[in-house]
């Protein structure tokens, strides 16, 4: 039987290789007697993974894709460790370096590419790697247990990805970017600079328009040197600045070789039966260095060797998304604006966000995402079909749904509007209509069933999210239905997390993600930083805040600005000052050089403008407590000068508002907090919109809850009447931890008791034991809390967060 099967060899057993094997077996299982040859000593793997490796988040098991059973089980001999060195395109041989000869009727090239690295002087010594396979994680993962300081030369992808991985390894990170600004080739300024900010605040270091030009060191590499003349120490250099295609065996070999080996629609080079596939094939001019195109080569290979039909491969518009923990960034297509493009630009700086469209003769033709990527995959499916979005642009960039007939703006009312043509999957080119059917025809009623049915979330697993709305929109509830999740990473609730911390004893964010099976081992930026708010509010005592899990104003203590400087607002209790206070904060304006003063909404002074590196100064100086302007937290408490001078006022408004803010001041809440105090029903201090307000009224006080000024207005509900300001401090306590304890993260006290009901409140208030108890939990909670302003003066190991990047230090040489 095997001498009618036609010879088929392999060189590369990649991603891109063995996925066309894969593809023709389903196609032409007994077609071919098939033999792989592998430079590394491993079975194909998820190359994509090996940055979740070096974040802990996938061992090297896990990122195998078929394991050595499975060339078993095909009957391909597979030759690991041995890589080809010789072809003989005349009399059909192939020769690896262990010695195999092997005769073939056809030859795949799928040798991919190889990390290009600097030729720097100096850059043959130990410690400077690239970052490409299984052996570079290894060398970067033994490289931390011995040394501290390590250098990432580049700024794509790649290099992020790199050190976002040595960061936890525990190592001290400075990425040396060419560009001006991060991501160059997939981003804008804009969105690099907030993507910067953001790995600043995880602890990363840049060194940015710095070129390398040599790597000193004797035997190891010990630092770089830039050309300007400056310096950084290193211990460790990882060169991700680019790739080359692995092209030599085949130019060798006499193929037609640019900067890929060039082949046609069909994936042929110049020479019969020979072929290549993957990132060292060179089409219409362009080489690829992502899976979804060179799986798509890979797709039409197969069926041309199995000798079915197919569409030629015409070339791929292409999507990226970057992997790295807390940071949503996302970009595809031509994202630059030229002379014939218009852009669409949405920024929004407190919540983090940007999204920007660029258009061309009615068309989308790129888009980037930071903060929130949900809608990348329904806009890179637009920037695909190249259909006209004309008078949809706004509706678009406002994230109204782009399918046509509408659906809202709600990620499932999206997925159910979009059509069955839709990727869903941009790495398998897996189709809404091919999940769909995965789940109602075959059965498949899990993200992991579904994966090994489709391949839907089997690279890069930027889709699972969307592949978990399917399952919840199809999945009939018969077997493992997926429900919403806090976020894409799972699919339990914020009350079946809580509960399972508790139950289990849960102590960190990385146990909980793992105990709890998340899909995404790494967590992402919505329940990392509320995994590490629950943690906190159910274990005071022993839960270590996780800084890195926080977002970027509550990471440096301050309100980023748009520029990149930072605001100051020192805590003034009840927006009562004095004429030495308000002196001393003249004199630090004047001495910083604060370009702003302005008073906040709350009553507070804003010092606007301020350098990074001025901050722990200017706190010194200042000698007052945080005003937590940032943080989820106690903001301000608003007072009116009630019956201290007002002849309205019947109580002391001033006094209980100071008394409410020193009582609340540093602690962590779900979201905001504000309080207002007012002297009398006319509510000059407009508590009716906070999230406690105290409105003084003839022998007593009211007690409102739930209010929220902003976008969407709303009342507050009186919750009850007291007379005696410790019975306002009573229901305040009690009102202010059960939010801590039964609220979600990020949602405000408004939108908690929308949610739960103001019967149900009132009803876990009304008993005074129940308040008595929760006073105790909160007052507990409060005696742990420090202010981080002094903490940060008086540690010399937190200030250095906030110093300017030393390695600007002049040549030795
Ligand atoms: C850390 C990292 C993260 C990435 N993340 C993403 C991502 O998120 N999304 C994405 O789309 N892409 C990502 N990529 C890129 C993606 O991994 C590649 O595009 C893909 O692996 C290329 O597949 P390939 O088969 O062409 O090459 P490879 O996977 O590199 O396979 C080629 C194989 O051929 C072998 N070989 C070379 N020469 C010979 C020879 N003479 N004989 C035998 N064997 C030989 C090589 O050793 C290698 O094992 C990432 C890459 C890295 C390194
Ligand atoms: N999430 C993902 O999709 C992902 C992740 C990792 C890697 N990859 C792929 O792997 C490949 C390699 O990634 P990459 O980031 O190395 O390549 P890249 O070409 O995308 O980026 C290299 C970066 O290095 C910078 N650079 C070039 N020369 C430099 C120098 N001398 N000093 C400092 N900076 C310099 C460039 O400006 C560029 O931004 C790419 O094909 C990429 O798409 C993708
Ligand atoms: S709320 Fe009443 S007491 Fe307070 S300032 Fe206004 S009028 Fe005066
Ligand atoms: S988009 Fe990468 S696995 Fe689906």
């Amino acid at each position: 039987m095997n001498a009618q099967k036609k010879k088929l060899v392999l060189i590369g057993n990649g991603m891109a290789g063995v996925r066309t094997i894969e593809h023709l077996l389903k196609l032409a299982p007994d077609k071919y007697e098939i033999t792989i040859f592998g430079s590394e000593p491993h079975p194909n793997y998820n190359r994509i993974m090996l940055s979740s490796v070096l974040v802990g988040g996938a061992d090297m098991k896990e990122i195998v894709i078929n394991d050595w059973s499975w060339y078993q089980e095909n009957n391909i001999t597979l030759h690991t460790g041995d890589p080809v060195t010789k072809i003989d395109t005349d009399k059909k041989m192939v020769y690896s370096k262990n010695g195999h000869k092997v005769a073939y009727d056809e030859v795949i090239f799928a040798t991919g590419s190889k990390a290009f690295i600097l030729p720097l002087p100096g850059a043959d010594k130990e410690g400077v790697i690239g970052f490409r396979d299984i052996a570079d994680c290894e060398k970067m993962i033994d490289a931390s247990k011995q040394y501290k300081k390590a250098v990432v030369i580049g700024g794509g992808l790649l290099g992020l990805e790199a050190a976002r991985g040595l960061l936890h390894l525990g190592m001290d990170v400075n990425v040396v970017h060419i560009n001006p600004y991060l991501m160059n080739l997939q981003l804008d300024e804009a969105a690099s600079k907030m993507l910067q900010r953001e790995l600043e605040a995880q602890g990363m270091k840049f060194l940015l328009q710095k070129s390398t030009v040599n790597i000193k060191g004797k035997k190891r590499a010990t630092g770089l040197v830039f050309s300007d003349g400056t310096e950084v120490d290193a211990d460790l250099v990882v060169m991700a600045v680019g790739i080359r295609p692995e092209v030599e065996l085949a130019r060798a070999s006499g193929l037609t070789v640019n900067r890929g080996i060039v082949v046609d629609d069909f994936l042929r080079t110049d020479l019969p039966n020979v072929y290549a596939v993957g990132e060292c094939a060179e089409h219409r001019g362009i080489t690829y260095g992502l899976v979804a195109p060179l799986y798509d080569q890979g797709a039409v290979l197969a069926k041309l060797l199995a000798g079915a039909n197919s569409d030629p491969y015409t070339g791929s518009v292409t999507s990226t998304k970057l992997k790295v923990s807390g940071v949503d960034v996302f970009s595809a297509g031509s994202f630059k604006e030229t002379p014939t493009t218009r852009s669409l630009k949405l920024q929004d700086d407190l919540a983090g966000t940007y999204k920007k469209l660029v258009i061309e003769n009615g068309k989308l033709v790129g888009a980037v995402l930071f903060g929130d990527t949900s809608e990348g995959s329904e806009l890179f499916s637009l920037i695909k079909k190249g259909e006209s979005i004309e008078g949809r642009e706004k509706e678009l960039l406002l994230g109204f749904s782009p399918s046509q007939g509408g659906g809202g703006s709600s990620p499932e009312a999206r997925l159910k509007a979009m059509p069955d043509d839709e990727i869903i999957c941009g790495c398998n080119g897996v189709s809404k209509a091919t999940v769909a059917d995965a789940i109602l025809s075959k059965g498949c009623n899990s993200v992991s069933a579904i994966k090994s049915c489709t391949k839907a979330s089997a690279s890069c697993g930027g889709c699972k999210p969307l592949v978990e709305g399917l399952l919840s929109i199809y999945s009939d509830g018969s077997g493992e239905a997926v429900k919403e999740g806090i976020c894409g990473c799972t699919s339990l609730d914020r009350d079946e997390i809580v509960a399972e911390i508790k139950r289990m004893k849960l102590t960190n964010i990385n146990e909980v993600i793992n105990v709890l099976e998340w899909k995404n081992s790494e967590g992402c930026s919505k329940c990392r930083p509320a995994l590490n708010y629950y943690l906190g509010m159910l274990y005071p005592d022993e839960y270590i805040d996780e800084k890195e899990s926080r977002i970027t104003n509550e990471r440096y203590h301050a309100n980023i600005q748009k520029d990149g400087t930072f605001s100051v607002v020192p805590r003034i209790y009840g927006g009562v000052t004095s004429p030495s206070e308000l002196k001393k904060i003249a004199e630090v304006a004047e001495k910083y050089e604060v370009p702003l003063v302005k008073f906040t909404g709350g009553q507070r002074l804003d010092l606007l403008g301020v350098k990074k590196e001025d901050l722990p100064k200017m706190w010194e100086d200042l000698d007052m407590p945080s005003g937590h302007a940032y943080g989820k937290t106690l903001r301000t408490v608003k007072t009116c000068v009630g019956n201290t001078f007002c002849r309205f006022g019947t109580q002391d408004a001033m006094g209980m508002g100071i008394k409410l803010e020193k009582a609340f001041e540093r602690l962590n809440t779900p979201a905001k907090v504000k309080i207002a105090v007012s002297g009398c029903p006319r509510n000059c201090a407009e508590a009716s919109i906070k999230d406690f307000g105290v409105i003084a009224i003839d022998g007593g006080w009211e007690l409102h809850v739930g209010g929220n000024g902003g976008v969407k207005v709303r009342a507050t509900d009186v919750i009850g009447v007291v007379k005696t300001e410790d019975e306002v401090m009573e229901w305040g306590h009690a009102f202010l931890q059960l939010y801590r304890e039964e609220a979600s993260w990020n949602e405000r006290t408004a939108h908690w008791i929308e949610r739960v009901g103001l019967d149900y409140v009132k009803q876990k208030l009304e008993k005074q034991e129940d308040r008595l108890a929760l006073m105790e939990r909160i007052k507990h909670t409060l005696s742990l809390t420090t202010d981080p302003w002094k903490e940060i003066v008086e540690k010399d190991e937190l200030r250095k967060n906030f110093e300017p990047l030393k390695s600007t230090q002049p040549a030795t040489l």
